[in-house]
């Protein structure tokens, strides 16, 4: 379908969109009743008992109170106004019923379909009825995770598959993650020791270190190795898959069963013939669409997979449940008593007419820990935009940043700032129930009410502050007294929910998602691509292409006319320092902890030397220290190995890989060890516990 006509079908029987929503009356009001509304304390405002109770929304034993954003009935009214001129509720219709309404990728947006039950009215997208496609694939995880727990699929040898190791970066970790998190302190499923039984990693950075530290104490032979890539090209997961390809084989050999026994993939139909190629047979493969985003893709076998493998499938199910149950309430709940569309016109608000830029979100509950890291990519690679779906630059500020951690860890790390620096509206997320009761004895406060006094004490010293006569009147010393005062007049919004658990972390996922949707049709603008992400990578690969030249020795360190001169020095220095750091070599082995002291001192030691400007020192130190411990190779660098330990400035480098240290079968007399491969040519022969690299130090 073409741009036009896509955008034609999309803004059917709505309204005539003016050149720009500021243009509209209903956005000069606000404008003009921001400006009322900035000349208005909330301590004034929250003695009014009937204002409070209208400033809140109820959805199935979830309470939303926004008494404490800076609204009054009239500013809601105003919103709401706004709202109908956006033609929100059409815009909602024409999501959920499968519009291409991502016109710059000419794609609908069916999040909601993979919570869809399967005899609902079907929703065809390009001739197919998804909703059929959606429960094949529901009922082949179902399968699947249900023949692995029970012991029907086994490794290649035989074993239980109790370890699952999730590949994937961006939406591809951080739902299944955030959902991981929560997932395991839930009572429910926690009784069941067959959950405790399995082990489930996310694999997400290409740093050989989250490499390391999430496979070092797994046993290759009962791990399932997930590969979670909507288009299977992105670089970083597509690197880690092929270590962990690596690492299996090296484990149990080079046997097309190995790969058909321990790995898995979740990827769009687009991907099918990588993911063949890549040698993942079609068995183990559990598609999504090019319908869902990433950040959208948590419901999908992206989560399905991995969270039903650990969890079982109907804690999965549950989740989608409670998903479901707002995504009802999203579509039919009029404006004035919708939690998502609430929560989005008071972030409409909040950006684009009091002009907060930040946004905090705070769960107070340790369960959702990763929530705000989810809520991070899902708002900001949705609403970071800067043009319209027409592509006209906007005149007028959305997408605010944001960030948060859970209370009350929150308190005792930036909310000096929340109080007493710039203005940033706050989501307090609480709960009426914990996942764990505890009352130590002797206490006067069980612990939940201890975190829940906290979640109802902020929001109002955010809002009343402290003033300079309540201090004085306390007796505060007057030379403190600016430095004491709270102006308060900081707006919040209390989530209070029953408990978190599956059905409502569900809940949770999909009225974050609808906000995010809300704000991006109230902006008019497509919060469903995310061309903003492609730069960095094409840049990525231009120096990706120079430092692989330059290892294998066909790259003068020169990189002249490719690079500014601030990264040609960059550049030139890591790839100096690096070269010379290659020589000391060392194994990882995995099953050995080296003590990050002593990492501290080899580095250091490296480091020390290189200050000089003169990168040889590095290895003359580092060759000279790992003389030390006995080993020296003949290549004039150190080997370090895996047991017998050397030393580096005194500190006994026991397994240190520095810097892509070769590896090879045996960790010296480490034992049957693994190292995990960056060979100094950088050519990665070998991979992980591969064959040495041809200039790998033998110890001597
Ligand atoms: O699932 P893929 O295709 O590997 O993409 C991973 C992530 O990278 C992005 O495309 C960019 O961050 C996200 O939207 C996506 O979730």
């Amino acid at each position: 379908m073409e741009m036009e006509s896509i955008r034609d079908s999309y803004s059917l029987g709505m309204k005539p969109q003016p050149k720009s929503v500021s243009a509209t009356a209903e956005w000069r009001r606000l404008k003009a009743h921001a400006r009322h509304i900035k000349r208005m304390h909330l301590r004034d405002v929250m003695g009014d008992a009937a204002r409070c109770e209208a400033l809140s929304a109820e959805f199935e034993g979830s309470f939303l109170d926004y008494s404490r954003m800076q609204v009054t009935q009239r500013t809601m009214d105003l919103l709401y106004a706004l709202a109908r001129r956006q033609n929100l509720k059409l815009k909602i219709e024409a999501m959920c019923r499968g519009d291409k309404i991502n016109t710059t990728e000419g794609r609908a947006v069916l999040h909601t379909v993979l919570r869809s039950a399967p005899d609902d009215a079907p929703i065809v997208v390009d001739g197919v009825n998804v909703v059929e496609e959606v429960h094949a694939v529901l009922n082949k995880v179902k399968a699947f995770s249900e023949a692995v727990r029970s012991g029907e699929q086994r490794g290649a040898t035989g074993k239980l598959l109790r370890n699952i190791v999730a590949v994937g970066i961006g939406g591809s970790y951080l739902g299944p993650e955030f959902v991981h998190e929560a997932f395991r302190t839930e009572q429910q499923h926690a009784d069941q020791d067959i959950n405790e039984f399995y082990r489930l990693r996310f694999l997400s950075n290409v740093d050989p270190v989250d490499v390391r530290r999430t496979l070092y104490d797994l046993d290759p032979e009962e791990t399932l190795v997930i590969v979670i890539s909507k288009t299977f090209t992105t670089a970083e997961t597509m690197l880690n898959a092929r270590t962990a390809r690596q690492w299996l084989w090296d484990a149990m050999g080079k046997d097309p069963a190995v790969v058909a026994s321990h790995m898995a993939a979740c990827a769009s139909t687009s991907a099918i013939k990588r993911v063949q190629d890549f040698g993942i047979p079609q068995e183990h493969v559990f598609m999504f669409w090019d319908w869902v985003g990433g950040r959208y893709s948590v419901c999908s076998s992206v989560g399905a997979l991995p969270l039903s493998l650990k969890y079982g499938y109907g804690m999965f199910q549950r989740f989608l449940a409670g998903a479901r149950a707002v995504d009802i309430h999203f579509q039919h709940a009029p404006l004035e008593r919708n939690l998502p569309v609430l929560m989005g016109l008071l972030g409409v608000w909040n950006a684009s007419f009091m002009g907060y830029r930040t946004r905090t979100i705070l769960p107070y509950a340790e369960a959702l820990l990763k929530l705000p890291a989810h809520i991070q990519q899902l708002a900001m690679e949705s609403n970071g935009k800067r043009v319209t779906v027409n592509g006209e630059e906007l005149d007028y500020d959305i997408g605010p940043v944001d960030f948060g951690e859970p209370g009350t860890n929150g308190q005792h790390s930036f909310f000096q700032l929340l109080h007493m620096g710039q203005v940033c509206p706050a989501e307090f997320i609480g709960f009426i129930e914990s996942q764990h009761h505890l009352h130590v004895e002797g206490e006067k406060i069980a612990s939940h009410d201890e975190l829940m006094a906290n979640f109802f004490a902020q929001p109002d010293a955010l809002a009343f502050g402290k003033t300079k006569e309540e201090l004085e009147a306390e007796g505060c010393l007057p030379e403190l007294v600016p430095h004491r005062t709270f102006t308060g007049n900081r707006p919040s919004l209390s989530l209070l929910m029953p408990k978190v658990n599956a059905y409502y972390l569900g809940q949770i996922l999909a009225l974050y998602e609808h906000r995010t949707a809300t704000e991006g049709f109230m902006w008019n603008i497509n919060s469903f691509d995310q061309w903003g992400v492609e730069l960095g990578k094409k840049l990525a690969r231009d120096v990706r292409k120079r430092m692989q030249a330059f290892r294998r020795g066909k790259e003068t360190l020169g990189l002249a006319g490719s690079f500014n001169p601030s990264t040609q020095r960059l550049m030139k220095r890591y790839l100096e320092y690096s070269d010379s750091l290659m020589r000391v070599q060392g194994t990882v082995n995995h099953r050995s902890r080296p003590d990050a002291p002593q990492i501290a001192a080899a580095v250091a030691a490296a480091v020390a030397a290189s200050t000089e400007r003169n990168c040889q020192n590095a290895a003359a130190a580092a060759a000279a220290a790992a003389a030390a411990a006995g080993h020296v190779n003949g290549t004039g660098g150190a080997h370090v190995n895996g047991s017998g330990g050397g030393s580096v400035n005194g500190a006994a480098v026991n397994g240190v890989a520095v810097n892509g240290a070769a590896a090879h079968g045996s960790s010296g007399g480490g034992g049957g060890g693994m190292g995990v491969n960056g060979s100094s040519d950088g050519s990665g022969s070998g991979g992980v516990n591969g064959a040495a690299p041809k200039e790998a130090p033998t110890a001597s």
